[in-house]
């Protein structure tokens, strides 16, 4: 299907060296030709022995390198929109890692700018929404199977946080996942937050509120419950129980080989997400870089990167002033009244 498509990478962190690995060795139709990072060392390293790659310490230089026809951002969220923009200045498509932008005004601004365009350029990394278990889940919540859905009961575990990790991330980073999902899942907008603060674990940092538990409210009346410990120090641990009037159905349970001996039975647990949902990062690159060559953009939109912004932001606000916090959305453009909320198709 004609010439591969050319990627700049900005991020060379944990997410932009195993998306690089990725584009150069996992899926097809791609090629790296361009790596930003202001750490040059490390986009160095994450380069490895790829050939032809420009590796450049100015991430909107690269943009412009020459072979640069779509962007992957995986650096920090905060450096988000500025890539962002510059993207959509030069008419490329992107993949960028959640959060699109913490700060609700900046993703709104991000919002607008593609509302601007016309069209879409943005698709945004909630890779839940091409995980085989969230997959099913989806489809048996949309085939009726489950019933209305009245609950979502989730688990978002951490076995560390790294440095510099805050109390307000476990929201806007970390359950930023969750918000995504639900929404997707139930197919309604949230519409209030309530974050508790229980004993925080003598395994976090100093000054770390770890675990929380989070409530969201939805437009139709369910709700969502989130327990998020980023430093449980066993495990990477990711679950959702969709509860409906005629049934629930449960996943983040699988686990590999379970071996039994001496009269127990043990099994592997994964320690990170980039081996929990190594399948969906790999579907999620995949999808974009078909739909990319294909002149389309799918997934998960600016709109929703916008939205998971908005909640997450009141959640914050929870967390630091307590009590329930609304949501309140913008009006959403038109260009994502048909195809904002879709998913891994
Ligand atoms: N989808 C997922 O499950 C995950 C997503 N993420 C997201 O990926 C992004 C990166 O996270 P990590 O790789 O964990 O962080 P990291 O700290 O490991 O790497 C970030 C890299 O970006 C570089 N950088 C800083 N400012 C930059 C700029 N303006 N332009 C280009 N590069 C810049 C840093 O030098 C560093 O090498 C974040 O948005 C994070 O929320 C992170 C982990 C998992
Ligand atoms: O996106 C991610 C990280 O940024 C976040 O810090 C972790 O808590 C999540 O589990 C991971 O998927």
């Amino acid at each position: 299907m004609g010439e591969l498509l050319g990627v700049a990478v900005l991020g060379a962190g944990h997410m932009g060296a195993d998306h690089i690995r990725r584009l150069d060795r996992v899926v097809s139709g791609a090629r790296v030709v361009a790596v930003a990072d202001p750490d040059r060392d490390r986009a160095e390293e994450a380069v490895g022995g790829i050939e032809g790659v420009l590796v450049n310490d100015d991430p909107l230089a690269a943009l412009d390198a020459p072979g640069v026809r779509a962007v992957l951002i995986a650096s920090p969220g905060p450096a988000h929109e500025e890539a962002l923009l510059a993207a959509f200045d030069r008419g490329l498509p992107v993949l960028c890692e959640k959060p699109m932008v913490p700060e609700s005004d900046g993703a709104l601004r991000v919002v607008e700018a593609e509302a601007r365009l016309g069209r879409r350029l943005a698709q945004i990394g909630f890779m839940r929404r091409y995980d085989a278990g969230y997959l099913e889940l989806k489809s048996l919540l949309d085939g009726g199977r489950l019933g209305r859905p009245l609950m979502l009961h989730c688990t978002h575990r951490n076995v560390s946080s790294p440095p510099g990790f805050t109390s307000a991330m476990l929201v806007n980073s970390s359950v930023s996942h969750e918000i995504d999902a639900a929404r997707w899942l139930l197919g309604q907008e949230l519409t209030a937050v309530t974050v508790l603060r229980p004993a925080s674990s003598s395994g976090a940092p100093e000054g770390l509120q770890d675990p929380q538990f989070v409530l969201f409210e939805t437009e139709r009346g369910a709700l969502v419950d989130v327990e998020v410990f980023v430093n449980c120090g066993f495990g990477y641990q990711v679950r959702c129980e969709a509860v409906g009037e005629a049934g629930s159905a449960r996943i983040g349970e699988e686990h590999g080989t379970v071996v039994t001996a001496r009269g127990a039975a043990s099994a592997p647990v994964p320690q990170d997400y980039l081996v929990r949902f190594a399948a969906a990062y790999d579907r999620e690159v995949q999808s974009w870089v078909d739909a990319t060559r294909r002149g389309r953009v799918t997934g998960p939109s600016a709109w929703d990167g916008y939205a998971s912004s908005v909640a997450a932001e009141a959640g914050v606000r929870s967390l630091e002033n307590g009590g329930r916090v609304g949501i309140t959305l913008a009006a959403r453009p038109a260009l994502y009244a048909e195809n904002g909320g879709d998913g891994a198709r």
